[in-house]
């Protein structure tokens, strides 16, 4: 059996080249308009090589529609998109991923009757590399080909700890486990921007602490650049570096989770959502005292 790679050697295609100080993302003045609603309302922003960059809002605030920019989904009216130097905007999704942006969704978007196995090898298509009828005959480029995409499958399987689910069909799983192959279908693709929608939306707080970790671990062994969209205030202010903060489509607070959960109006903003809204300042809090502890062992 092979041995175990760390997910640097396995997925080198994520690393990017950039130089010092430049981002690997760079967004600039995004506006969507549907109808008389804006949905995007002149948001900015740059994500950096090993960055997990988070945004967060109330329902209704923009933050999928701009996952949906970014990924090809919707056309902006106004704005610019750069990704490792060159324009994205007006790429359909399918280039866009094949540029090197993945996506984890929020609602797993995996097919049900296919193994663990099989999905994440779905993840590779963009990498086959090689023609049909090779790859019918199973012949030279394509046989390399396909044992080289297994490896990489099977290193996510092991990274991801599901090595005991790959031969059962994905709909058969836990919700758990089945995000956690959505998000090995996203890093099968070797993305070098990971795009994390509500990672850990639905989840128990074994599975989100298990998510965090993958996540981490990520960001750590692949200096991978991250977004995150995600409700779990805790979750966010305790793992992303910087945050930018919608509303109504506009960008109201951009900084690090200390800064951001201070903001008089970022406070306004999550307060308007009645007495159940999350309580930054809390949660910023206690990830620092979490973190701080994390420092002194
Ligand atoms: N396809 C669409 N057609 C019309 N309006 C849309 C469409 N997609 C989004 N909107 C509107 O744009 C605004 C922003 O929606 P969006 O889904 O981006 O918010 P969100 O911050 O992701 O919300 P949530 O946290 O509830 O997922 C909302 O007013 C929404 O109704």
């Amino acid at each position: 059996m092979a041995q175990i790679r760390p997910l640097s050697e396995a997925l080198t295609g994520t690393s990017v080249d950039v130089p010092a100080g430049q981002p690997v993302l760079q967004v600039d003045d995004l506006v969507l308009r549907f109808g008389g609603t804006t949905a995007v309302g002149g948001v900015s922003f740059d994500v950096q090589r090993g960055e997990l960059f988070a945004v967060i809002g109330p329902n209704g605030a923009g933050k999928t529609s701009i996952f949906n920019c970014l990924s090809g989904v919707y056309r902006p009216q106004e704005g610019r998109v750069r990704f490792l130097g060159e324009d994205l905007l007006g790429l359909k999704p399918d280039v866009v991923a094949d540029r090197g942006v993945a996506r984890m969704f929020q609602n797993i978007e995996l097919f049900d009757n296919l193994t663990v196995l099989d999905n994440l090898m779905l993840g590779r298509h963009q990498h086959v590399g090689y023609g049909m009828l090779a790859g019918m005959l199973w012949v030279g480029r394509a046989k390399r080909a396909e044992l080289d995409n297994r490896r990489i499958v099977e290193d996510i399987i092991d990274f991801l700890e599901i090595e005991a689910f790959r031969k059962l069909p994905v709909g058969m799983l836990p919700y758990g486990v089945k995000k956690r192959v959505e998000l090995g279908r996203a890093l099968a693709m070797e993305p070098k921007l990971l795009l994390l929608d509500e990672p850990v939306a639905g989840m128990n707080v074994e599975e989100t602490e298990d998510m965090a970790r993958f996540i981490l671990d990520i960001r750590t062994e692949l200096e991978l650049a991250m977004i995150m969209v995600e409700h779990d205030m805790g979750l966010v202010m305790d793992l992303a570096d910087r945050i930018l903060v919608v509303d109504f489509g506009k960008p109201i607070a951009l900084g690090t989770p200390d800064v951001v959960s201070n903001d008089p109006e970022v406070i306004r903003a999550y307060l308007g959502e009645g007495d159940d809204g999350p309580d930054l300042q809390t949660e910023a809090a206690t990830a620092a005292a979490v973190t701080t502890e994390e420092a002194g062992r």
